[in-house]
């Protein structure tokens, strides 16, 4: 469903900004110094989590000085909605992973529902080793842990740098929770 003009500027002025674009950039260099340690001379594979990791690829690719590569799955739980349901696969590269060190990169770890379920699929498809990035960790109990983390906040609902509300505010310069009133 698509928001009127009038909504999103009133879900943008009752949100907080908890991350600033400059806190994210430093998040961004030392996930990047920290990838770089591990990963620069195995020759990975970059699965970015689509959708909500097109804003960390864009910004956190260009900080990667070393020979990789960058394909794509696609795996939803969420919907548009601020809860979770079941992990809908809408594609999965599994020929493409057989043999190769992964790094999975997505914009947050939430529940851990997600990043549980692809690093097992990475697994089952042959990765030779399998390592994960995120964004933004929320602070609660996760099935588990990202290796890289750039920052951890509040477990509230969240959007911006590819995090959405209701499918809007992925491109929100910063990492804002919503008010308890748009939940
Ligand atoms: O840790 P979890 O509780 O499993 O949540 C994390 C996942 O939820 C979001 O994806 P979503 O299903 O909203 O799809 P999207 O990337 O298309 O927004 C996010 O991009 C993660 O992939
Ligand atoms: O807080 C969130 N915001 C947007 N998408 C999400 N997917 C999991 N948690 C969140």
């Amino acid at each position: 469903m698509k928001l009127t003009a009038t909504q999103y500027d009133a879900v943008a002025a009752r949100a907080e900004c908890l991350v600033t674009a400059a806190e994210m950039d430093a998040a961004l260099d030392s996930m990047a110094a920290a990838l770089t340690a591990q990963l620069a001379d195995k020759d990975p594979l970059v699965l970015c989590v689509m959708t909500g990791a097109v804003i960390a690829a864009g910004l956190l690719l260009p900080r990667l000085n070393f020979q990789l590569r960058v394909d794509y799955l696609h795996a939803s739980r969420y919907q548009g909605a601020t809860r979770g349901g079941e992990l809908a696969w809408r594609h999965r590269p599994s020929a493409a992973i057989r043999g190769e060190h992964i790094l999975i990169l997505d914009d947050i770890l939430d529940e851990g529902i997600t990043l549980a379920q692809v690093i097992r699929a990475c697994h089952e498809d042959g990765a030779a080793s399998v390592l994960s990035a995120v964004l933004v960790e929320k602070q609660r109990p996760h099935q588990c842990q990202a290796d890289v983390v750039g920052v951890v906040v509040a477990d509230r609902y969240l959007y911006g740098y590819g995090l959405d509300y209701k499918n809007y505010f992925r491109n929100a310069p910063g990492i804002f929770a919503v008010a308890d009133a748009d939940i």
